[in-house]
């Protein structure tokens, strides 16, 4: 017999979200029937987006999320027992799946070998952190070398392999970060230059900005929005390309009034686009591959932040929503 813990979401978030939003529950699992397989969570991700997504959920949702799992009974050939998978099967310790039963974006897949390096970075680097930077950030910002690139949220599990990525395709990187520890790690993976947005404060930001890109800036990676994206706007220079990712500095908070913006969109030709990763699904393991090979090359750094205990979930989602993480938030069970 197996006993699945869960979490579910048993009060809408009001703020930053609490232990009275969250319950531990229990649920005895039947056998893999035909098709199925048993999944046993390894590693576990919280993510940002979990904080708006639930708005739409009701109460007594599993939470959602992604997680590394290992087969361990299986009716289905292509999932033997013994073999890793990726999938979205929520805030749970063991899952029963029907890989047939989940939809285009949600479907489970087998984890490559990600050689010496740990499966843990199937939620990070190699999973849909790596993704949402490797597409979010080629596709939309179309960088080009020479090109002074800014991200925020930049000692992030997105932001950190963005800033890399565009140190790969010759660009000058400016990182924005929440602390001065954040941005020593950051200019240790190569950024040119990077801000503690905490200590300059919203008044001192325009300022710092400034003189970390003094010519101007022809990409912005966005993951936070807010005053900081504002103040980045404001210094665009002419075409440049703006990729929206997240707007985390909200998630928790009521919208923020900023300047209308469109001004410099006219006077400067800017081009905004917003994303959702899943949008290049039919395209996931080229950005894994090419991600992987970037570490082999000792091009790409990562850094994970583990929370051990799946009980830990709660507390381990409120730390990363404020920046208790460096690099990718990851709950090991
Ligand atoms: N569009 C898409 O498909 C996807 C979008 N995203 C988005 O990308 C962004 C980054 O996600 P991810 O890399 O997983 O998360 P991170 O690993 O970057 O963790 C969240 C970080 O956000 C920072 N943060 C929290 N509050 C604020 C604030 N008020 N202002 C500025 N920074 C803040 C904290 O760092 P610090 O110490 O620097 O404040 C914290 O560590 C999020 O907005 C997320 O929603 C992620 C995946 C897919
Ligand atoms: C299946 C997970 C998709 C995550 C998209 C994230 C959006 C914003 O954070």
């Amino acid at each position: 017999m197996v006993v699945t813990r869960k979490w579910i979401y048993v009060k809408p978030f009001e703020g930053l979200p609490k232990d009275e939003n969250f319950k531990l529950e229990e649920e005895v699992l039947p056998e893999p029937a035909d098709n199925e397989f048993l999944a046993e969570a390894e590693f576990l991700s919280v993510d940002p987006y979990m904080r708006p997504y639930m708005a739409s959920y009701p109460v007594g949702s599993l939470m959602i999320g992604g997680q590394v799992a290992k087969i361990t009974a299986s009716r289905n050939d292509s999932f033997p027992v013994g073999s890793y998978v990726f999938g979205n099967f929520g805030w749970r310790t063991h899952t029963i799946v029907n890989p047939d039963k989940n939809s285009g974006d949600s479907k489970p897949y087998l984890l490559p070998s990600f050689g010496r390096h740990p499966r843990s970075l199937g939620v990070g680097v190699l999973g849909m952190p790596g993704n949402t930077a490797y597409f979010g950030f080629l596709e939309l910002c179309r960088p080009k070398e020479g090109e002074t690139v800014v991200v925020s949220g930049a000692a992030g599990a997105v932001g950190s392999v963005v800033g890399q990525i565009a140190k790969i395709k010759g660009c000058r990187v400016v990182g924005i970060a929440g602390s001065d520890e954040k941005c020593e790690w950051l200019r240790k993976l190569g950024f040119d230059a990077t801000i503690n947005y905490r200590k300059v404060g919203q008044d001192g930001f325009g300022a710092a900005l400034k003189e970390a890109a003094p010519k101007g800036v022809d990409c912005y990676f966005d993951n936070v929005g807010g005053y900081i994206s504002a103040a980045v706007l404001g210094q665009m220079n002419l075409y440049g390309r703006i990729s929206v990712c997240g707007t985390i500095s909200n998630y928790n908070d009521a919208r923020v009034q900023v300047s209308d913006p469109q001004r410099e969109f006219v006077f400067k030709q800017l081009c905004q686009e917003g994303f959702i990763v899943t949008r290049w699904t039919k395209r996931w393991m080229e950005g894994i591959v090419q991600n992987l090979r970037w570490i082999e090359e000792g091009k790409l750094s990562y850094q994970e932040t583990i929370t051990e205990g799946f009980e830990q979930m709660p507390k381990a989602f409120v730390s990363m929503l404020t920046g208790g993480n460096t690099g990718k938030a990851v709950v090991k069970v």
